[in-house]
């Protein structure tokens, strides 16, 4: 597969509303799409780095510029277009995972759409339809937060995941579980935002059987995550801490979590998200699909990475109008069942709609190959 060329375009994509966590609120995604161009098909990425390193130390103008100073020119000096080679010419440069993972993707996805070959296929994924889960902001009242939660437990998503802080935590959880009684799947996401002197507090969060607590402590902290999976019942499920997936053989072994959210973006792309999968499934440990607010592009290939055996848990791979008014692509579309379809075309199975994609472009760049 020969590539001509590839394009770094800059997306602004309102949110339908704000989405506040424990680090920030954002009001829309500046979104950086990689797109490969080869004589015989496109392929696309999404980058899903932050305007700000607000999640992890990656934001979206640094990915552009790594992108385009030592990414682009170390897949240029290859020829092997496979994605182990794609991985490999990018191995020299440290970090940088979500600038990795768009042009991984991108360039698998021009070769699979050449081929013919949809991502669930090439993923290996077992199911057509993954169960979605919904993640809540933090909310200015606990009213506020029911009428939200009501909301998507309306529209049919299975699992709800509220974003907590210190002073936003066991009582909103505990009034969602007085008003949706205990059978709602439950999960709470601190995004590093607590440390182990909190553990006594946390711990009053084991009364409400959730499904997990998400990242509770800082990013680095595993042997802490440990000493606090000692004191809590609740499981603990890491994110921000596991960028590959030898920091996921790091987690297990330290007992540092017993769950783990995979994000494509976060660790580097689909390659090392299956490795993750395949390690966790060895491990008897479940994996679920994380999101990052990704356009239809990025969440086509989340939907069909969650199809995977391993995704036991429904995932944040919502449907497109949880984030927003216009998708660049086909919106998704939670089905009756809370399920999304996985998408079964070519490579992503969805494409941007031209005129959306005009309408939302902040900026284009093209690089020669
Ligand atoms: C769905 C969900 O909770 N995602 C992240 C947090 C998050 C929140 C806000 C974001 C805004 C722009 C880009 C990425 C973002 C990620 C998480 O699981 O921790
Ligand atoms: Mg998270």
């Amino acid at each position: 597969m020969k590539i001509t060329g590839i394009e770094l375009r800059r997306i602004a994509m309102p949110l339908v509303t704000p989405f506040r966590t424990s680090f920030g609120t954002e009001t829309a995604r500046d979104v950086l799409l990689v797109r490969v161009a080869t004589p015989d098909a496109e392929g696309w990425g999404e980058c899903v780095a932050m305007s700000e390193p607000l999640y992890s130390p990656e934001y979206v103008d640094g990915a552009a510029d790594v992108l385009r100073r030592f990414l682009i020119p170390a897949l240029a000096e290859t020829t092997d277009r496979s994605p182990y080679a794609v991985n490999r010419a990018m191995e020299p440069i440290k970090g940088h995972r979500m600038a990795k993972a768009a042009l991984e993707t991108a360039v698998l996805d021009a070769r699979l759409r050449a081929n013919g070959e949809s991502f669930a296929s090439f993923l290996g994924a077992t199911r057509d339809r993954v169960p979605c889960g919904v993640s809540i902001g933090i909310a200015d009242s606990i009213p506020h937060l029911l009428e939200v939660v009501q909301g998507y437990v309306d529209e049919g998503y299975v699992r709800v995941k509220l974003k907590i802080e210190p002073g936003w935590d066991v009582e909103p959880v505990a009034a969602v579980r007085e008003r949706f009684g205990d059978d709602l799947m439950l999960q709470v996401d601190a995004n590093a935002a607590y440390t182990l002197a909190d553990a006594r507090h946390l711990a009053r969060l084991d009364a409400f059987d959730l499904l997990l607590i998400e990242q509770p402590l800082a990013e680095d902290d595993l042997v802490q995550h440990a000493e606090l999976a000692r004191r809590i019942t609740t499981p603990v499920c890491l994110d921000e801490s596991i960028v590959s997936a030898s920091h996921a053989a790091a987690a297990i072994s330290l007992g540092a979590c017993s769950v783990i959210n995979i994000k494509p973006g976060r660790v580097g792309g689909y390659l090392e998200a299956r490795r993750i999968h395949d390690l966790c499934r060895a491990h008897g440990i479940a994996v679920w699909c994380g999101g990052m607010l990704e356009t239809g592009l990025g969440r086509a290939a989340n939907v069909a990475l969650a199809a995977l055996p391993g995704f036991t848990l429904p995932g944040d791979t919502s449907a497109s109008r949880r984030y927003f008014a216009t998708d660049v692509t086909e919106p998704f579309v939670l089905g009756d069942d809370g399920c999304l379809a996985v998408p079964t075309g070519p490579g992503l199975g969805v494409e941007p709609v031209p005129e959306i994609l005009k309408e939302v472009t902040v900026s284009t760049e093209w690089i020669p190959f």
